[in-house]
C-alpha cells in the first residue's frame, strides 16, 4: 500500500506557495428531541463553491445557504415522513426504479431513503460519485445495503430500528395462530365453496413449547404475546442479555436445545453470513418430528429447498412464511405453493401505524444526518453519545486542525506512515471516548493532500487503504477530571519536515495544541512552545532573538494590507533564538512571503493554512 505523500506543500523558505482553501468550522449543539439526540457538527458553506464544499466539509453537512439537497425515496414512505423531508429538502418520489435507473439518478441524490425491495448495492455508491451522504433504511433490516461499500464511499447508513417492532410481533403471532387452526387454507376451501371441517382440524397452541430464535426487540415481543397465549417459551440468542430474558419469564438455552425441544420454531434473527441457511437440511433433521415454523425475519436465514424436502417428508409439519430468499419468490416456487404453508408478501412491518412511525423516525434520521448530527441509529458510523459529542465538541475542531498543520510541515517528498496521537487527560482512560478525535485528525492529515472526502465514517477505512498506522496514547495529567482533555498531540512519525523546528527530540514532527476558553489553540511545535489561536492563516518563522524583528515582519505584512490577528514569540535561548507565530487574516502573496525568508536573522520559516 503507497504511504501517504503530501502532494500540496505549503510554502516554506522559498518554495511555491499552494493555498489550502477552509471553511471554518463550528460546532452546533442541537436540542434532545423525542427520540434522536445529535449533536451537529457543521461548516459554515456559504462561500464555498460545490466542488470546494466536498471537500471541506468536516463531517456530513451538505447544506450551503444556497441549495437545498435532494433525498429520493424509492419505496413508499409515510405522508408524515415525506412532509418531514419536504421541509428541509427537495424530495423525489421515485418508485419501482430498475437497478439501472437507479445508478443513473444517484449522482444527483444528497440522500436516498429504502425499504427492503431496494437493493443500495456497491455500484449504486459508484454510481453516486460522492455525492450521496447518507442512506436512510425505513425500517430494520439492512441486509440490502452494501455497508462495506457504503462506508468506503464515506456514506452513513442509518436505519429505524424501533417503530415497527410491534407490527413484525403481531404478525409473527397471526402467522403462528392461523397456521395452527389452517385459517388460509380453510378460507381458500370456503371460498371455492367447500366446507371441509375435518380435514382443516388445527392443534393447540397452549402448553406448547415455542423457541424464539433472536431474542431481539420483536423477538422478546413475540416472546411476551406468546406467554399471553399459554406457551411455554423458550429462547436462543448468543447476545442477548439473560436478565431481559428472566424479566419476560423466558429461558436462554442452545441453538441444539431450542431446536430439538420445540413444537413451534419462530425466526427472529438478522441475516447475517453467520446467519444465513442456518435451517438447512441438517438442522431441519434434528428438530423434533411435526415441528412448526415461523419466520418473519428474512427468508434467507432459512435454506428453501432443504425446507420443502422437510414438508414433503412431514419433519417439518407446517410453515408460515413473510420473507423469502428472492423477493418476490417466482410464481411457481414449490415452498410457496406447498399445502402445509402459509404465506404473506412481506407484511410484517406493513400496518398503518408502523409505516407512519418508521416514516417520520427515518425521516429525523436523515435530516439530521444531512445537517450534519451523528444520528443515534447509524449502522456503519461510531455511536458515540450526544453528551460525549457535546463535550469533547472544542476539541474535535481542534483534532482537525493539528492534523491539518502536522501534513503540511511534511518535506514534500516524504511520505507519512505512522500517527501517534497523545491525549494528556486526567480522566481514566475509560472514561474518554476519543474515537472521532482520532476520526478527525485523520480527516485533517488525509483530506488536504487527497482528493479523498473523509468524515468520521470513513476516517479509519481511509486511513488504513492508505497504509497509515494510527496509534493512540493517553499520559496522565495532574488536573480536574471535569476537564476532559489537557491537550493533544499529533505526531508523525519517520517523515522529514520542511520546518526543521517542527522536528521533536524523538525525530518526529509534532504539534500539539489546547482548547483554550473553549478556543482551539496552538502550543507546540516541535520542541517550541507557542500559545496561539487557531483561526486563520499561520507564519512560523525561528529566527536571531533580537529586537526588531516584530516590527520588521510586520511591516513586510503591512506593505501588502495582510492584516496580523495575533503574534506570539517563544525565546529558547535569550538573544539567540526565538519562535514567532504571526496569525493573519489573508493569504500573503508568494512574493510577501519571499521578502520575510530574506529578512536575515530569519533563518526558516513556513506558511501553514488553517
Ligand atoms: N417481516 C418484517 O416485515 C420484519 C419487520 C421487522 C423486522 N424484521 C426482521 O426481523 C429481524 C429481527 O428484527 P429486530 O428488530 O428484532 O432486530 P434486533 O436487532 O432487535 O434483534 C435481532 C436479535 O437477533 C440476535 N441474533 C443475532 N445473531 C443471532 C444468531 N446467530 N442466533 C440467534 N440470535 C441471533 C441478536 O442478538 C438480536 O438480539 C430482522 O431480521 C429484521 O430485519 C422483519
Ligand atoms: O426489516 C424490516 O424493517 C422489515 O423487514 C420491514 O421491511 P419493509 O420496510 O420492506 O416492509
Amino acid at each position: 500500500m503507497a504511504a501517504l505523500a503530501p502532494t500540496k506543500p505549503a510554502i516554506s523558505g522559498h518554495s511555491q506557495l499552494l493555498p489550502l482553501r477552509t471553511p471554518s468550522i463550528s460546532l452546533v449543539f442541537s436540542p434532545v428531541r423525542s427520540r434522536l439526540r445529535s449533536i451537529t457538527v457543521s461548516a459554515r458553506l456559504a462561500e464555498i463553491s460545490p466542488v470546494e464544499k466536498r471537500s471541506g466539509l468536516p463531517d456530513l453537512e451538505i447544506t450551503s445557504k444556497k441549495a437545498k439537497p435532494t433525498v429520493l425515496v424509492s419505496e413508499k414512505l409515510g405522508e408524515g415522513g415525506l412532509e418531514l423531508l419536504r421541509q428541509f429538502s427537495n424530495v423525489d418520489c421515485a418508485y419501482n426504479l430498475s437497478p439501472e435507473e437507479l445508478c443513473a439518478k444517484i449522482s444527483l441524490c444528497d440522500a436516498l431513503i429504502v425499504r427492503s425491495g431496494t437493493k443500495v448495492t456497491r455500484e449504486v455508491f459508484e454510481a453516486a460519485k460522492g455525492r450521496l451522504k447518507v442512506v436512510g433504511r425505513a425500517g430494520v433490516g439492512i441486509d440490502n445495503v452494501d455497508l462495506q461499500a457504503a462506508t468506503e464511499h464515506g456514506c452513513l447508513v442509518v436505519n429505524a430500528p424501533t417503530a415497527n417492532t410491534i407490527a413484525a410481533a403481531e404478525h409473527g403471532i397471526a402467522l403462528l395462530t392461523a397456521m395452527a387452526r389452517n385459517v388460509a387454507q380453510a378460507d381458500a376451501s370456503m371460498k371455492s365453496g367447500k366446507w371441509q371441517r375435518n380435514k382443516y382440524v388445527g392443534v393447540s397452541l397452549v402448553g406448547k413449547t415455542l423457541a424464539v430464535m433472536g431474542f431481539g426487540k420483536v423477538g422478546s415481543e413475540v416472546a411476551r404475546r406468546a406467554k399471553g397465549l399459554g406457551m411455554h417459551v423458550i429462547a436462543h440468542d448468543p447476545y442477548a442479555p439473560a436478565d431481559r430474558a428472566r424479566a419476560i419469564g423466558v429461558e436462554l438455552v442452545s441453538f441444539e436445545e431450542a431446536i430439538s425441544t420445540s413444537d413451534f420454531i419462530s425466526l427472529h434473527m438478522p441475516l447475517t453470513p453467520t446467519t444465513s441457511k442456518i435451517f438447512d437440511d441438517e438442522t431441519f433433521g434434528k428438530m423434533k418430528k411435526g415441528v412448526r415454523i415461523v419466520n418473519v425475519a428474512r427468508g434467507g436465514v432459512i435454506d428453501e429447498d432443504a425446507l420443502v424436502r422437510a414438508l414433503d417428508v412431514g419433519a417439518v409439519a407446517q410453515a408460515a412464511l413473510d420473507v423469502f430468499t428472492v423477493e418476490p419468490p417466482p410464481s411457481d416456487s414449490r415452498l410457496v405453493q406447498h399445502e402445509n404453508v402459509i404465506v404473506t408478501p412481506h407484511l410484517g412491518a406493513s400496518t398503518i401505524e408502523a409505516q407512519e412511525g418508521v416514516a417520520i423516525e427515518i425521516a429525523e434520521a436523515v435530516v439530521g444526518a444531512l445537517k450534519g448530527e451523528l444520528a443515534a441509529t447509524a449502522v456503519n458510523a461510531p455511536m458515540v453519545p450526544a453528551e460525549v459529542l457535546f463535550e469533547l465538541s472544542p476539541y474535535v475542531v481542534l483534532a482537525e486542525k493539528l492534523g491539518r498543520l502536522a501534513v503540511q510541515l511534511v518535506a514534500g517528498v516524504s511520505g507519512i506512515k505512522g500517527i501517534k496521537i497523545v491525549y494528556a487527560s486526567a480522566r481514566d482512560p475509560d472514561d474518554l471516548d476519543t474515537r472521532i478525535l482520532r476520526a478527525m485528525i485523520v480527516k485533517g492529515i488525509v483530506q488536504p493532500i487527497s482528493s479523498l472526502f473523509v468524515n468520521i465514517v470513513n476516517a479509519d477505512y481511509t486511513a488504513k487503504q492508505r497504509g497509515l498506522r494510527i496509534s493512540e496514547e493517553r499520559v496522565f495529567h495532574d488536573g480536574s477530571p471535569e476537564v476532559p482533555i489537557d491537550s493533544i498531540q499529533v505526531h508523525l512519525t519517520n517523515v522529514e519536515s520542511k520546518f526543521a523546528s517542527a522536528i521533536s527530540d524523538s525525530g518526529d514532527i509534532r504539534v500539539e495544541g489546547k482548547v483554550k476558553d473553549g478556543v482551539p489553540h496552538l502550543t507546540l511545535v516541535g520542541g517550541f512552545s507557542v500559545n496561539v489561536s487557531l483561526e486563520g492563516n499561520l507564519i512560523l518563522c525561528r529566527q536571531v532573538d533580537q529586537p526588531g524583528m516584530i516590527g520588521r515582519v510586520g511591516n513586510i505584512l503591512a506593505e501588502q494590507n495582510v492584516n496580523i490577528n495575533f503574534m506570539s514569540v517563544c525565546r529558547t535561548v535569550v538573544r539567540q533564538q526565538a519562535i514567532m507565530a504571526i496569525g493573519v487574516d489573508e493569504e500573503p502573496e508568494k512574493e510577501t512571503l519571499k521578502k520575510i525568508g530574506e529578512v536575515p536573522a530569519i533563518d526558516e520559516f513556513v506558511f501553514l493554512t488553517l
